[in-house]
């Protein structure tokens, strides 16, 4: 039995923790805080854990990863680039990543040799099917015509807004309805002190350095939304063959300007993948096993899929950024 001191203490611990309460079920382990409700039971008896038993609050800021390309056809690598983005956050102490997320480029692009955003998507589907974290998005490769990347960035940042206020409307009106029984409730503190320590998510771009380095090319990128990226968004660039990133940032004024705002990760386990490679591998007809997961070589062969033809699409068209990009400079 604890005795009138006890309580008083571990209230004034709850108080002082700014009402983070010391949750021990596993979702507070796991530092999820999403669509956390606890019975009005379980945080009083929480809330009377000797101190020695209160856990840190995770005060670390939460991201989505966002990688954008053409996944023509998606590789072990692409699905790497999270694994790696994923470890150096967490290592720096400072945020958790929550999501990863895929948006296949639409067709609009007009990227010489991409097949349809159908295929591509089903392929990214088959290989994140075993991924517990990273999900495939259709938004951005289902719209009309090509778009900007910082559009499909701002609109993930949306959904995410959106999810957020859409959860704590849902406990407004669950409170409403037991308004008068429950207005002070031990519940209703907790509800709030939860919802108010609650950091909206931040969308990340995720990408390889060649992508990076692209940020340079005349007419590829605006210089406002290269802006916006790094200043609103912020990117994680994994080191590639061939590509100097930190050179890159080194030279490149808007980069040096928001190099704070770059993770640069290096993959200190090479290798020199790449969705071209595959191709060729295929035209020539020669294996992609274990570059690519099992279920995307069988779906690439049930499809009959990259061959010289597929490879000639879009050819002598330019690259939609570059045309959208000249006509209005
Ligand atoms: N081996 C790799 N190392 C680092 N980043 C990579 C690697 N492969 C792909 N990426 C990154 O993945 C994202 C999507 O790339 P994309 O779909 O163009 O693949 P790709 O292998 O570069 O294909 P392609 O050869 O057709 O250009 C980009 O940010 C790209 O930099
Ligand atoms: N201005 C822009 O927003 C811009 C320009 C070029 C490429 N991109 C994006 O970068 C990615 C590049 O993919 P690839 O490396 O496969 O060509 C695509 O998602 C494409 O939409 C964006
Ligand atoms: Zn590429």
């Amino acid at each position: 039995m604890r005795n009138i001191k006890e309580w008083g203490f571990c209230l004034n611990i709850w108080k002082i923790r700014k009402c983070t309460i010391p949750l021990k079920s596993s979702a507070a382990r796991t530092g999820f805080k999403g669509k956390l409700h606890l019975s009005s039971s379980e945080a009083v008896q929480q809330s009377l854990l000797p101190p020695q038993n209160m856990e840190k609050s995770d005060d670390r800021r939460e991201v989505v990863l966002l990688a954008t390309g053409s996944f023509n056809p998606i590789t072990v690598m692409h699905l790497r680039l999270f694994e790696l983005a994923r470890d150096y956050l967490h290592e720096t102490g400072k945020y958790k990543v929550i999501k990863g997320i895929i948006s296949p480029v639409g067709d609009g692009y007009k990227k010489k040799g991409l097949i349809e955003a159908s295929h591509r998507l089903a392929m990214a589907n088959l290989a994140t099917k075993n991924s517990n974290w990273i999900e495939v998005d259709s938004w951005e490769c289902s719209q009309k015509e090509w778009m900007e990347t910082v559009l499909v960035l701002r609109h993930h940042q949306q959904k995410l807004a959106n999810a957020n206020t859409s959860d704590s409307s849902e406990k407004v009106v669950h409170k409403k309805g037991h308004k008068r029984k429950r207005e002070n409730s031990y519940q209703d503190k907790t509800d709030r002190c939860l919802q108010e320590s609650k950091v909206m998510p931040q969308v990340k771009l995720l990408c390889g350095a060649d992508m990076l380095e692209s940020l340079g090319k005349p007419n590829l990128w605006k210089n406002e939304d290269v802006i916006e990226i790094l200043s609103s968004f912020g990117i994680v660039c994994i080191t590639r063959l061939g590509s100097n990133a930190s050179n890159f940032i080194y030279e490149s004024d808007i980069l040096w300007k928001y190099k704070h705002m770059i993770h640069l990760v290096e993959e200190w386990i090479t290798n020199d993948i790449s969705s071209t490679k595959i191709r060729r591998a295929l035209r020539r007809g020669m294996s992609i096993r274990y570059l690519v997961p099992d279920s995307v070589v069988e779906y690439i062969e049930n499809h009959e899929l990259y061959n010289e033809r597929s490879e000639e699409r879009n050819s002598g068209i330019i690259l939609e950024p570059l045309a959208r990009n000249s006509k209005n400079s």
